[in-house]
């Protein structure tokens, strides 16, 4: 069963101004779809969207069956989708279990045991677990705004820029985390900037361009693409 199906998207922050402008997108079981464009050209929105943050004027959001469009983020949490904005991501103040407690609200019950299996998964955030946000390097606070994300043990993983302000190795540490969430059976969902890493982690790419598709397909062809290198990716 595909995960997540997006058609004909039409959304923008005020009336009359709309951003996506008909947006076709979709994600099936254990995939990495990349999404990636020139700046401006919808991607976060395209997240924040399917996440709920913001109301589409028109189109179909269905996850697993449910369509999901227009419901309000923390219901959308509840049906499985987790999403990891750009910034602000991580409560500074407050220890790396308590941003976990945090990232599980929705079902308090299974906090426990939902914080032993994301930190059995991401063995840093046990380490540092007593150690305030704010203090861990930018790519420990990366896996723990995903490892909160986790805590709603999610189907979908929606990721804004997670190598935004991360050095080449740690961004590369990251993209690999996210290969073994998808291992262990997550979709992911990935816009990001560094756009050649990220479609070589990842199964198909869409190319937005003014709120709309531009191109979509297999990364490796894409990747392979002369005109697409020229036109999208600085090659
Ligand atoms: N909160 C907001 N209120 C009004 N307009 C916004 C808001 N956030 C984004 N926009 C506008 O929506 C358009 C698309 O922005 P978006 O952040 O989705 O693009 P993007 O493709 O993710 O770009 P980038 O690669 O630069 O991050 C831009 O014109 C932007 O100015």
């Amino acid at each position: 069963m595909t995960v997540l199906t997006v058609e004909n998207l039409v959304a923008g922050y005020t009336p009359g101004d709309q951003i996506l402008k008909g947006l076709n997108f979709r994600v099936e079981p254990r995939e990495i779809v990349c999404i990636v464009g020139p700046n401006g050209a919808g991607k976060s929105t395209l997240l924040k969207t399917i996440a709920g943050l913001l109301h589409p004027s028109e189109g179909r959001i269905v996850f697993a069956d449910t369509p999901i469009g227009g419901l309000r983020p923390h219901d959308i949490s509840r049906h499985g989708i987790a999403f990891v904005p750009q910034e602000h991501n991580v409560f500074g103040n407050m220890t790396v279990y308590e941003n976990l407690e945090m990232g599980g609200y929705i079902n308090p019950r299974q906090f426990r045991e939902r914080a032993e299996e994301v930190m059995t998964h991401f063995p840093i955030l046990r380490r540092k677990r007593g150690q305030l946000a704010k203090t861990l390097s930018g790519g420990q606070r990366q896996l723990l705004a995903v490892g909160m994300a986790l805590m709603v043990d999610p189907g979908l993983v929606l990721l804004d820029e997670p190598t935004a302000g991360l050095s080449p190795t740690a961004a590369d540490e990251l993209f690999q985390e996210i290969i073994r969430l998808r291992d262990v059976g997550k979709a992911i969902a990935l816009v990001e900037q560094n756009a050649r890493d990220a479609m070589a982690i990842s199964d198909r790419t869409y190319i937005l361009v003014d709120g709309r598709n531009n191109v979509d397909g297999p990364s490796v062809e894409l990747l392979a693409n002369k005109d697409i290198n020229r036109m999208f990716l600085g090659g």
